[in-house]
């Protein structure tokens, strides 16, 4: 087989390769796309619904998809599962919904029935493997994605091992993990441990999305692509860093994951410190895989959360309110979470890095569910000015530039300028960047991950240690709240507990607006 042969797109697919937009920023660019097969193991869940199920969709829909794909999904009961799928390509895909790319993704779809302690399921799985591969006349490249509870991770491998399903005698195996990957560092060296005797290191993608999105990966390329940000970027200038990620969702219908997870766990430990590494870290010698993980490794080893924690973290859990302009419940008014839940919705908290370039800033990490307004952000306000006229000193402002990850994505610089008139009346104004007036429509997150997995391009997946490091940051405060009462309730729709402003206001500092 040629390399041309194995780039050829998929029958099922065709006409719009040109849509896929996006370029290459990081990552191995070139890669041949072989034919494989996808086994979804949590196909029924949320992930599945709203996010996978649709990237796949966008990449049949841009021609992107593997020669003969095939997908499989595994699942407990597949009642009508092709009608819930077809529902969430309709609500949540970037591209159009055509009947005709669906019915050929469609076609594609086998399903196995059987949870994840039933033995047979995983022998009827490889059956069915072994039967595409036969009908298509493939070599055996799968992909295994465990959208899954995290208490689950083990047990999947552990039965793809024992059916044999994890040692290739032709073709390749490549395991997709989702985050969080443990429940903290002691039960994620735990399970990296058994996830390394199933796979090797190489074949286990730790995927965490939010490296997928294309203005995540726009940080790295806005400090070292531009010579004006990285002089300023550092504790002479830089007065503090808040990256916070507010939803207006609530965790409706995803008691089986996230009762006992929490905020903290649910995105800190994975999407927020990654971004805080991105931010911090030094400029990598390529922008390859190796190089920007030995960067990524430095900077979160060295973090460490502030203290005391009383004064420098806070929790939240949502209580009933409104959202989108309804009432809604509180989260232990959600079905499935008890009245007692003690979960997080909310989390707020302060990391130092111990490096000679961030000594002393304070980086504020805050995320939570059920809050004013979505805005994924991360803010770096620079120190004000220490000199001048004393005119311009008592209006000065200070600067901030705002990575807008989402929705709206772009860049903003807040500066100070002169009002029209007399004196020096100083105004903060912005200049912005918005991708998407700039850019064509970029590939989802999902998207762009799930070709990487296929391409076998590991860039943008978080190495062992990083997640290892990012727990050993988070571990004493899950440990602090698990010994200190419960969450404070905040009214759903609202900025959060009144406990996070705390956080900031001896500083004299605030949180930005949601
Ligand atoms: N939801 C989101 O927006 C995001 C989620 N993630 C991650 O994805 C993973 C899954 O999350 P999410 O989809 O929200 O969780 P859900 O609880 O919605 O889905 C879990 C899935 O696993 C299946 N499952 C659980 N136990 C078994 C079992 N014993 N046998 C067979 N199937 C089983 C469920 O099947 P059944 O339907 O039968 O219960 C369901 O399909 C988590 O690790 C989460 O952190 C990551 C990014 C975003
Ligand atoms: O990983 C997760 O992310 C989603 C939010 O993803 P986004 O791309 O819409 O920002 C979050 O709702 C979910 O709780 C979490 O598991």
């Amino acid at each position: 087989m040629t390399v041309s042969d194995v780039q050829e797109m998929s029958p099922l697919v065709g006409a719009n390769s040109s849509r896929a937009g996006g370029s290459v920023l990081v990552g191995e660019a070139g890669r041949v796309v072989e034919p494989a097969s996808l086994v979804i193991f949590g196909i029924t869940g949320d992930l599945s619904r709203k996010k996978l199920i649709p990237a796949i969709y966008d990449l049949a829909y841009c021609g992107q998809l593997p020669p003969d794909f095939d997908l499989v999904g595994f699942a407990r009961d597949a009642t009508n599962i092709k009608i819930r799928l077809r529902e969430s390509v309709i609500e949540h895909a970037r591209t159009p919904f055509d009947p005709v790319i669906w019915e050929g993704l469609i076609a594609r779809l086998s399903l196995v029935e059987g949870s994840f302690d039933d033995l047979d399921a995983f022998a009827r799985l490889a059956a069915v493997l072994v039967d595409l591969d036969h009908r298509r006349g493939k070599v055996g490249n799968y992909v295994f994605y465990l959208s899954v509870p995290p208490s689950a991770f083990a047990t999947v491998c552990n039965q793809l091992a024992e059916i044999g399903l994890n040692r290739p005698q032709r073709g390749w195996r490549r395991v997709v993990v989702e985050k969080p990957f443990g429940h903290d560092l002691s039960s994620s060296r735990e399970l990296g441990q058994v996830l390394e005797q199933v796979f090797p290191p190489s074949s286990i993608y730790r995927i965490d999305h939010y490296l997928g999105k294309e203005t995540v990966q726009n940080i790295l390329a806005l400090r070292f692509a531009n010579g004006m940000f990285e002089p300023l970027w550092n504790n002479r200038h830089i007065d503090h860093v808040q990256i916070t990620m507010a939803e207006t969702v609530g965790v409706a219908g995803r008691a089986g994951y996230y009762d006992g997870v929490g905020a903290a766990r649910d995105v800190i430990q994975n999407h927020l410190l990654q971004l805080l590494a991105l931010v911090a870290m030094e400029e990598p010698v390529a922008f390859d895989a190796d190089s920007i993980a030995a960067e990524k490794i430095k900077i979160l080893s060295a973090a460490e959360l502030l203290g005391p924690l009383a004064q420098t973290s806070a929790r939240g859990q949502y209580g009933p309110g409104m959202a989108n302009g309804h009432p809604v419940v509180g989260l232990t008014g959600e079905a499935g979470f008890p009245l007692e839940s003690t979960t997080e919705t909310f989390a707020a908290l302060t990391v130092g890095i111990g490096t000679r370039r961030w000594a002393g800033v304070p980086f504020y990490i805050r995320t939570g569910k059920r809050l004013a307004r979505k805005a994924t952000e991360i803010a770096v306000t620079f120190a004000p000015p220490s000199h001048g006229s004393a005119a311009v000193r008592t209006t000065a402002v200070s600067n901030v530039l705002v990575f807008r990850v989402q929705p709206d994505d772009g860049i903003e610089l807040h500066i100070g300028a002169k009002r029209p008139g007399g004196g020096m009346d100083i105004q903060p104004v912005s200049l912005g960047m918005d991708f998407r007036s700039v850019f064509d429509q970029a590939p989802e997150a999902y998207e762009r991950l799930i070709c990487d997995v296929f391409r076998g391009d590991a860039t943008l997946f978080p190495r062992r240690e990083e997640v290892e490091y990012s727990w050993r940051v988070i571990d004493p405060l899950l440990q602090y709240w698990a010994d200190n009462g419960r969450p404070d309730v905040y009214p759903a729709g609202s900025a959060g507990p009144a406990s996070a402003d705390r956080i900031l206001t001896e500083s004299q500092r605030t949180w930005r607006s949601l």
